[in-house]
């Protein structure tokens, strides 16, 4: 298998602080990576690494085959990224946005004017691309980020939480838009703050906390890890849930129940259903906050 991603034993601190503690990530050609963790768990310090805009203390990190430290210019030419510092103008129009970035990008006037139809086209922006960027919606909006960051065709894209902030219509539209480009073949690393982004985009799952990576695998694998079912435990009147992990049998919620039942209130409701990315993440942040980094 080709990776078109390899980090191994990718360390990194500010001061005293311990960012990235041995990361270890490998992401084949023409898959969907998300790394998903919670604030500060080091998400956008990776990123910078592998994109070449912060050097790592040690360990190596290849994009497309090529080293981050030793060749970055070569790792520059294979990759989009499309995070906080979009170029958009927003007093012109998208179609002036996109003609202008492909000829800052050393393209003809003509070529310039045929790819930048063909991203409107691509990012469903054609019936708008002549109103300024300032009267679009936050979803248009961010499609115009990312349709620049694709002006040259790259082979691996990098988004930093690309629909933070969005409504769920606009959200829906990104995903379907990150799932034709990995139809045509990008690799595609993500991070996300949504287990739903990360259930529905992405072949794998990365899940980084404290500096590390504590879980790794496709949805379905992370989901078995804790176990067949969960038991949801609520109560509305006093306002709080929880949730137990059961291996589902009769006997296994039996034990549990009774268990807890002498100290819940009489008016709890109990539910037993398949674990969510939520259950997992949880599950597995709360694990892992033992562990030290250094
Ligand atoms: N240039 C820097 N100098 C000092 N500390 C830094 C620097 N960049 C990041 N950090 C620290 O490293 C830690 C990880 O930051 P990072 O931005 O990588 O986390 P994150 O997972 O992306 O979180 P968020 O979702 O909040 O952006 C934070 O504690 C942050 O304060």
């Amino acid at each position: 298998m080709k990776f078109a991603i390899e980090v191994k034993d990718l360390r990194k601190s500010f001061g005293e602080q311990t960012v990235l503690g041995g990361v270890d990530i490998a992401v084949p050609e023409g898959q969907i990576y998300a790394l998903l963790g919670p604030n500060g768990a080091g998400k956008t310090t990776l990123i910078n690494i592998l994109t070449t805009l912060v050097a790592a203390d040690g360990g190596s990190a290849r994009i497309a085959g090529y080293d981050v430290a030793a060749e970055s210019g070569k790792v520059k030419q294979s990759i989009s990224l499309t995070g906080q510092f979009a170029a958009v103008d927003e007093m012109l129009t998208a179609e002036e946005n996109l003609r202008m970035m492909c000829r800052l990008s050393g393209m003809k006037s003509a070529e310039a004017k045929r790819r930048s139809s063909e991203l409107l086209k691509q990012f469903d922006l054609a019936a708008s691309a002549r109103k300024r960027v300032k009267t679009y919606s936050g979803g248009m909006r961010r499609r115009v980020d990312l349709a620049i960051s694709l002006v040259a065709s790259r082979p691996v894209l990098f988004l930093d939480e690309p629909t933070t902030g969005l409504d769920t219509v606009s959200r829906r539209a990104l995903w379907d838009i990150i799932e034709r480009l990995k139809a045509s073949g990008m690799t595609i690393f993500l991070t996300t703050q949504y287990l739903e982004e990360a259930d529905q985009l992405a072949d794998r799952i990365g899940v980084i906390n404290g500096g590390r990576i504590v879980a790794e695998g496709t949805a379905a694998e992370l989901k078995a890890r804790i176990g067949g079912e969960v038991i949801e435990l609520t109560n509305e009147r006093e306002q709080w849930s929880r949730t137990i992990a059961t291996t589902g049998s009769a006997q296994d919620i039996g034990r549990i129940l009774s268990g807890l039942s002498p100290a819940l209130p009489p008016d709890t409701q109990v539910t037993i259903r398949r674990p969510s990315m939520d259950d997992v993440f949880i599950a597995l942040t709360r694990q892992s906050s033992e562990v030290s980094v250094s």
